[in-house]
């Protein structure tokens, strides 16, 4: 069942227009990748849905209910979380601080529990509780970065190109965790990725974006038997 909508979606950022007429969904319980070359507008589709792009016209649904152009605290609490590309990490806060203050306004004891059950689900993080979040590697601030969204124990989860710029097994290493979402959470996962056979591995539907429109949606293993496409926009995957 398709619990995210985005319906004839042409959006950007003021004079600049991004994305044309954009059907996109992504069903309960899945992961739902998006990919395409650099520009393509994969983060603007991401942003438009959170509210943080411009949406010139169209319609993005929650569960059926119209959330277009609310702004991103108000999406955040319909249970949608966002990862975004560029950090959403305090480096001069411990991890524990960075974690504190995803959730303001719940008790102590809420926090606690939230607090455990995110470093249950990253043991790793239980061990770093107390460093200061700029001293971390790359794969551990990617975790952080997660974890910080899983705070606010999201429905949906939006991950923008979570695994760019990581050593190949600290990317195996973050895209298990992903499908654990997806296999132990239920969790909904829509990612955006640059490194599209990575992707294609892991997710259960996957969207093509070039130019701003939607070149294929399906099933990844049908994406890659097009070869056509495939070499024309994802190169030498
Ligand atoms: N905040 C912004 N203000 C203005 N233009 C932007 C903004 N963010 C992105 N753009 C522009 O929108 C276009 C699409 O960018 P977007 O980040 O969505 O692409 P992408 O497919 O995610 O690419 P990449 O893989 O390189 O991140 C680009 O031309 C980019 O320069």
């Amino acid at each position: 069942m398709a619990v995210l909508e985005v319906k004839n979606l042409y959006s950007g950022y003021g004079k600049i227009k991004v994305l044309f007429d954009i059907n996109f969904s992504a069903d309960e319980g899945k992961i739902t990748a998006i990919i395409g070359p650099n520009g393509a507008g994969k983060s603007t589709l991401l942003n438009s849905i959170y509210g943080i792009a411009d949406i010139y016209d169209g319609k993005v649904l929650l569960n059926g209910i119209d959330i277009t152009g609310l702004k991103p605290y108000i999406i955040a609490r319909m249970g949608i979380g966002y990862v975004p590309q560029t950090n959403n990490i305090f480096s001069e806060l411990s991890v524990e601080e960075n974690l504190r203050i995803a959730v303001r306004n719940v008790s102590r004891e809420e926090f606690k529990a939230r607090m455990e059950e995110v470093l249950d689900f990253f043991p790793k993080l239980r061990e770093l509780l107390h460093r200061k979040a700029g001293t971390l590697s790359g794969g551990e601030r990617r975790m952080l970065a997660i974890a910080i969204a899983l705070m606010r124990r999201p429905n949906i989860l939006l991950l923008d190109e979570i695994t760019t710029d990581l050593a190949p097994i600290v990317v195996k290493r973050i895209l298990e965790k992903v499908v654990e979402l997806r296999d132990k959470m239920g969790m909904t996962i829509v990612m955006v990725e640059q490194y599209a056979r990575r992707a294609l591995e892991i997710c259960d539907k996957v969207y093509l974006i070039a130019s701003g429109q939607v070149k294929f949606e399906g099933d990844p293993k049908q994406l890659l038997e097009q070869r056509e496409l495939v070499s024309l926009y994802l190169g030498a995957l």
